[in-house]
């Protein structure tokens, strides 16, 4: 259990947390206890045992969250819910974040990537974590005044915001007020950090990777030459049909691991392969030892988007997590990181300034420094 109260906390936040897990696990198993932040925590890398935790049995664990936490977002907001009220919400989020919904978007994204890569132009030092999050801080500014604008017209829009004005229960109630901005803003706050980390990281994959870069390269001109000849704009069944950059997203999600645990708590003792993990202790799978499990990924630390030319086995890779809670953003992430990458290596070269390694966490990992990088614009058109 590590030292009384504090346990594994400072090992876990003062060192990059894949040594305090590695070396716990080899020391350990699959299966081991700790403290962490004064609680005690059984954690878990071994897939089976996390889809126990979030789809078997997930009604037996409940997500839990720092206090704080809930009150930067909202308490309302559907990842701190179990039961019927997160039930409702999901449904709402995860219908207007479905590929029927987001396929509009392609054209929006589009525009804002490109505008965005453009004021990169010149060599200036950009610090690309910084400048992929900036992008989205536009959305929380706009957000009060859209919702003022909706409930003064009574627009009956099906976007996310649309969804969560117009819900009504099977009593005929509505969301207040409150459940609906922190709502809102919960999706903001999950789909920030989150795309903007694996962003930055693919932007240094391709760097250090000039063959891959070569590859995405010629897969994308391909794209933007077709679109060129015959006056298009970048289509939603042409993101369908990107391979290669599809596989370097999906190698990056498993190298970057960007969440690398999730946490629960147990509701009631619960037995696992004659382990009990008593009542109100944090459980937490961790989806990155798992990820760099050479059992499933061979040579795990190398960045090898072939390897998802055959489909990963069953329950080892969820950089979206899995079960009731996981991740009803993954397709918009996706579709923002296509075109993200269809724009940069279709039009630019970049070059990383300063040092090439290294990793900070903020709680996510970015590249240090948040990858301080200078891009050019290759053919001006
Ligand atoms: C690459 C980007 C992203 C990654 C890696 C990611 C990952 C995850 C993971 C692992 C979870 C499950 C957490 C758990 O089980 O405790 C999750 C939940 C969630 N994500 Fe994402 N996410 C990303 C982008 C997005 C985007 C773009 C949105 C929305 C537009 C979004 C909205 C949400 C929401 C609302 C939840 C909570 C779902 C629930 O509790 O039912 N995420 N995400």
């Amino acid at each position: 259990m590590g030292w009384p109260f504090i346990g594994g906390t400072l090992q876990l936040y003062s060192q990059d947390p894949n040594i305090f897990f590695a070396s716990k696990q080899k020391r350990y198993g699959e299966i081991f206890k700790t403290h962490i932040l004064g609680c005690p925590c059984v954690m878990l890398a071994s897939r089976e045992a996390v889809r126990f935790v979030l789809v078997t049995l997930a009604h037996l664990f409940k997500p839990t969250y720092p206090k704080s936490k809930e009150k930067l977002i909202g308490p309302a907001a559907l990842f701190f819910h179990q039961g019927d009220y997160h039930i409702r919400l999901r449904k709402l989020v995860q219908g207007s974040l479905s590929p029927e919904s987001i396929r509009n978007l392609v054209a929006d994204i589009d525009a804002m990537t490109a505008s965005t890569l453009e004021s990169w132009h010149g060599g200036r030092i950009i610090n690309t974590f910084h400048e992929m999050k900036k992008a989205r801080k536009r959305l929380s500014e706009i957000l009060s005044e859209i919702i003022r604008e909706r409930k003064e017209k009574k627009l009956l829009e099906k976007d996310l915001l649309g969804c969560l004005l117009n819900s009504k229960d099977e009593n005929g109630e509505v969301l207040t007020d409150d459940q609906i901005a922190d709502n809102a803003i919960g999706v903001l706050f999950a789909a920030q950090d989150t795309t903007a980390s694996v962003m930055t990281w693919i932007v240094k994959y391709l760097h250090d990777n000039p063959k891959l870069l070569e590859a995405v390269k010629s897969e994308q001109k391909a794209i933007r030459k077709q679109n060129e000849e015959e006056g298009k704009q970048l289509n939603w069944s042409q993101t369908r049909n990107m391979p290669v950059t599809y596989r370097v997203i999906l190698e990056s999600l498993r190298m970057a691991s960007i969440i690398s645990f999730t946490f629960r708590e147990a509701v009631a003792d619960v037995e696992y392969k004659g382990y009990i993990i008593p009542k109100g202790w944090k459980v937490m799978p961790l989806f990155r030892n798992i990820h760099h499990d050479p059992e499933f990924f061979t040579d795990p630390q190398k960045f090898d988007p072939s390897r998802f030319e055959v489909a990963p086995k069953p329950n080892t890779f969820m950089p979206f997590g899995s079960g009731v809670h996981a991740c009803p953003g993954n397709e918009l992430a996706k579709l923002e990181m296509l075109i993200m990458t269809h724009n940069l290596a279709s039009n630019y070269r970049w070059e990383a300034v300063g040092s090439k390694s290294g990793i900070q966490y903020g709680p996510f990992p970015v590249p240090r420094h948040g990858l301080p990088t200078k891009f050019w614009k290759e053919c001006i058109s």
